[in-house]
């Protein structure tokens, strides 16, 4: 595995997603998570969850992350790692369709980190954490992207 992050690249992502986790819009389930997206050029992106009255839309934070990212020109799959938190009793599980973007947009080796507020850090990779992932072609479809100049 390349360019692993060092233990203060560490510390910063996961206060990072702690930061975006206190921006959550959470009026209907009042569980905030945040998220905190690496890219190759030391940028970290922040993703909170972002609900919605009509429920469906709601947007989990890892999505928000990744969404951003690419967003703003970062090419799919060059991302080096993901934290992500909640309150929870013990690390935090992402939900099967942010697993399923992860698989598309960071590629299976990435690391991520589940985290919690009270401190709990656990280390996996996006394909342990959704083996056999549904993806067609996802290695040229990623290099097919990002044209434009990162504006962030
Ligand atoms: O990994 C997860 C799991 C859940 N949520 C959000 C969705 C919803 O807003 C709230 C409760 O499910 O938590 C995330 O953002 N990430």
């Amino acid at each position: 595995m390349t360019n692993r992050l060092s233990s203060e690249e560490l510390r910063q992502l996961i206060e990072a997603a702690k930061e975006a986790r206190s921006r959550a819009y959470i009026p209907y389930s009042g569980f905030g998570v945040g998220a905190a997206l690496l890219d190759g050029n030391g940028h970290i992106h922040y993703g909170c969850n972002v609900e919605n009255a009509a429920y469906g839309p709601t947007n989990c934070a890892e999505r928000t992350a990744m969404f951003r990212a690419v967003a703003d020109g970062h090419a799919p799959r060059s991302f080096r790692g993901m934290a992500v938190v909640a309150d929870t009793p013990g690390p935090v599980s992402p939900c099967g369709t942010c697993r399923q973007v992860m698989a598309e947009l960071c590629g299976p080796d990435m690391p991520v980190w589940l985290t919690s507020m009270k401190g709990d850090v656990t280390e996996t990779t996006v394909s342990a954490l959704l083996p056999g992932a549904f993806l067609l072609n996802a290695d040229e479809a990623a290099g097919a992207f990002s044209k434009g100049e990162p504006t962030a």
